[in-house]
């Protein structure tokens, strides 16, 4: 009896669970029959924030680019659960030659956000990437941390579900990264979910609720980030985080 009423216990709180914003099922992607994703199952939960970790050539960006629909799967399914459209940034913002502002509003605008409204949502987005005095300057201008404010800002200007970000910081230094990581932060308080491709384990340990980790087209590991970092269970993980090359047995 008691072990009756802690399954129904247990099923109701699964059936409470909000459902994900994106579920991808039996997903694969192959260019001339060469397999780069396979077979992969993955969910995105609302308000969590999700970083896909793995070494060069595991699939990452090309895992990402299929979760926002730029390139369409070899076979499998994705299903989206989302109010409003999704946006992704990349590690090279691709920038309009226009200034800031316009840049923002050029987005807002094709978003269909109308004029009045627009001037606000501009004004917002200045804030939001710290750029309120370059607002007038050509964005091609701004340096290579102020271009990827602009770029996140600009994303998130629309208010997207989900936000996919490949590698955003890259190439720039600590205090650039803090500020786009402020960004970002500020984006989930907001109720921006967020998915993550980065290579900066310093920097998952501080984005991430949850891990995947990807080696060669498959996901190896799927965990909480603070059980990811204390206990990784696979071979490839645990040499990723030590700084070694891992090669398949
Ligand atoms: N259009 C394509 N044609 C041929 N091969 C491709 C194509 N796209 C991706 N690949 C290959 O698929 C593999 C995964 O690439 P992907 O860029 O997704 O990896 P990644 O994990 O993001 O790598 P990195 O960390 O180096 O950016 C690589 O071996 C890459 O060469």
């Amino acid at each position: 009896m008691r072990d009756l009423i802690d399954d129904d216990l247990a099923t109701a709180e699964v059936a409470s669970l909000p459902p994900p914003l994106l579920e991808a099922r039996g997903l694969s992607y192959a260019v001339y029959r060469k397999p780069i994703i396979h077979n992969l199952d993955l969910r995105v939960e609302p308000n969590r924030r999700l970083v896909i970790l793995g070494a060069n050539g595991s699939g990452k960006t090309t895992l990402l680019r299929l979760l926002h629909g730029l390139i369409l799967p070899s076979s499998g399914h994705i299903e989206t659960n989302t109010l409003h459209p999704n946006a992704m940034v990349f590690q090279k913002p691709t920038l309009l030659r226009r200034s800031v502002r316009a840049n923002l509003d050029f987005a807002l605008k094709a978003y269909g956000v109308a004029r009045t409204a627009r001037r606000q949502s501009v004004t917002d987005a200045l804030a939001c990437a710290r750029l309120q005095e370059k607002a007038d300057q050509p964005a091609r201008s701004l340096s290579g941390g102020e271009q990827q404010r602009l770029a996140c800002a600009r994303a998130l200007a629309c208010r997207p579900s989900i936000l996919f970000l490949d590698e955003p910081t890259a190439s720039l230094d600590p205090a650039s990264t803090q500020m786009i990581e402020a960004q970002l932060e500020a984006a989930t308080a907001d109720g921006v979910t967020l998915v993550l491709v980065t290579h900066d384990a310093g920097q998952a340990r501080r984005m991430a609720d949850d891990i995947i980790f990807l080696h060669a087209g498959r996901i190896v590991e799927r965990q909480s980030a603070v059980d990811f970092f204390n206990t990784p269970r696979s071979a490839s993980a645990q040499a990723w985080l030590a700084g070694e090359l891992y090669v398949d047995p």
